[in-house]
């Protein structure tokens, strides 16, 4: 596996992530028909799409758990399908992912979900190590202090915090947003959305940022997709999308 982006195009063109023409259909379905992307290193890219039109199929292709019908999926300059399991797994830990409803471990308290995915992937840290990714985690998400709290015992924007937390404390080169202010109110989605772009300066990280929530797009993107039909319909800054003439386009922006 390719630990770099040492891949002659990958390099000169600075792409961590590149999605180039992939099909996938359940029957007679047709959702991904022919949608390509290139997530540019450093960038925050947002894709949009309504609901059911296939980002979650999209999800499930970009990280190994559902085969594309035809098309490919370059990771940090890696063929996902060339790549064994083992090497797909270790993939897996430079993609750091935020779902929709945070997906805590109830029975965890904060401290023990943030050494999780510490105690699965990396090398045997020792406890002194551990705390001390802990803490810096949770500093860059401003929750030191819930370090011994059970996720019961905090607010639905702490708990999104802290899942951002866990998903940034292997230091992926890449996250995955998926829908990151669905079902907060508008306060704490602000917070979140402030959030993702110190992240985004602090870790250097490239985003993939799927949402349909227009003011998390405006503030967060570099970058607008939107996936329609299967295809990438446009794609452009969110000024140049949200002033578009075209009625699908607008259609996205009210
Ligand atoms: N395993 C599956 N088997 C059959 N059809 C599926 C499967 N997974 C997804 N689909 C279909 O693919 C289409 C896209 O679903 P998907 O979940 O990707 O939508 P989405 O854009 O993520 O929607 P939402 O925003 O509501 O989460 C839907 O028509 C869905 O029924």
């Amino acid at each position: 596996m390719k630990t770099t982006t040492s891949n002659t195009r990958d390099s000169e063109s600075n792409i961590v992530l590149q999605i180039e023409n992939l099909y996938k259909a359940f029957g007679e379905n047709k959702v991904l028909n022919g949608f390509s992307l290139d997530l540019k290193n450093g960038e925050n890219l947002v894709l949009m799409g309504r609901s059911g039109s296939g980002k979650s199929v999209l999800i499930k292709c970009l990280v190994g758990l559902l085969k594309p019908d035809k098309g490919k999926v370059e990771i940090l300059g890696n063929d996902i399908s060339t790549l064994s399991q083992s090497d797909m797994d270790e993939l897996r830990t430079s993609i750091g992912f935020l779902f929709q409803g945070s997906a805590l471990y109830d029975s965890m308290t904060v401290r023990e979900n943030l050494e999780f995915p510490l105690r699965r992937h990396t090398r045997k840290l020792s406890s002194k190590e551990m705390e001390a990714l802990v803490f810096e985690a949770l500093e860059s998400v401003g929750l030191k202090h819930t370090v011994d709290l059970m996720p019961a015992e905090l607010s639905g924007g702490m708990q999104r915090r802290i899942a951002l937390a866990r998903a940034l404390i292997l230091k992926p080169k890449i996250i995955i947003y998926d829908e990151p202010t669905t079902g907060l109110d508008p306060i704490t989605s602000k917070e979140i959305i402030e959030l993702m772009n110190s992240v985004q300066e602090k870790y250097k990280t490239s985003s993939l940022i799927i949402t349909h929530d227009v003011d998390c797009a405006r503030v967060v993107s570099n970058r607008i997709i939107l996936l329609l039909d299967g295809v990438n319909y446009a794609e452009g800054t969110f000024n140049e999308l949200s002033n578009s003439n075209d009625t699908k386009i607008k259609a996205f922006f009210k």
